[in-house]
């Protein structure tokens, strides 16, 4: 890893206190990509192998190296600090100092408890301290976090604090809708339930101007 990886690895939880960090453990970023598919794949293997399939059969020999690479490149890929959206600001010219809000954000994470899936939607807000950052940026944000293994509580904290680093304010809020199939398909198998959570930072904080945020998420878009 050269010098300016390594720097980007250690700031990139900079911004978070303790709890709201996502828990690795020492020396995190030492394996390539490559000798984290190989492992990754011998113990895919392991398992399926321990379950009773047989690996060798045509539609299974394949089933380690396809999940090793979706697990390093797709669905935990959040877990690459080089991975993290490059959210540039630029002036507010228009003087647009109301809340803008980019709701309907979808979101598919990994629940750590139980690796299965998180799906849902995030609906992310902020008022300009002077600058402002391009839509797409948000919906990046929100992706670039969910894919890490995830309590949908940590993610919520980290979506926000990594806009408020952004735009250089407080005044950003965030509500997660979603599903966790540990909750549906299994265990206590509640297909109906869903989680919601929110984190509210600065003015959010304040009822009509939270009311106004939830109001607008209520809102229906037809086009
Ligand atoms: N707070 C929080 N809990 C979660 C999240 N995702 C899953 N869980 C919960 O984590 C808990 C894990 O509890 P355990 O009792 O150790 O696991 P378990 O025996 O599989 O529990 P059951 O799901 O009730 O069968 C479960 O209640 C899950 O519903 C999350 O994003 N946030
Ligand atoms: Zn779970």
């Amino acid at each position: 890893m050269n010098v300016e990886d390594f720097l980007e690895n250690i700031e990139d939880q900079d911004h978070l206190s303790a709890n709201e960090q996502t828990p690795l453990r020492d020396n995190a970023f030492e394996m390539t990509d490559g000798e984290k598919i190989e492992s990754i794949k011998k113990n895919v293997y392991e398992i399926l192998h321990t379950l009773g399939m047989d690996m060798s059969d045509d539609s299974l020999k394949g089933t380690p190296n396809r999940v090793a690479k979706m697990f390093v490149n797709e669905i935990f890929g959040g877990l690459k600090p080089e991975r993290k959206p490059s959210a540039s600001t630029f002036e507010n010219k228009y003087k647009y100092n109301e809340m803008l809000v980019e709701k309907n954000i979808v979101l598919y994470s990994t629940c750590e408890h139980h690796l299965l899936p998180i799906v849902g939607r995030a609906h992310v807000a902020y008022i300009s301290n002077g600058n402002v950052v391009g839509l797409s940026k948000m919906n990046r944000i929100v992706d670039y976090y969910a894919k890490r293994p995830q309590v949908q509580e940590r993610l919520n904290i980290q979506i926000v604090r990594e806009l408020q680093k952004v735009l250089n304010t407080d005044d950003v809020a965030c509500v997660i809708d979603a599903k966790h199939l540990c909750v549906n398909s299994r265990g206590i198998r509640d297909i109906d339930s869903s989680t919601v959570t929110g984190e509210f930072g600065g003015k959010f904080k304040d009822p009509q101007t939270k009311s106004e945020f939830l109001d607008y998420i209520k809102l229906e878009t037809k086009f």
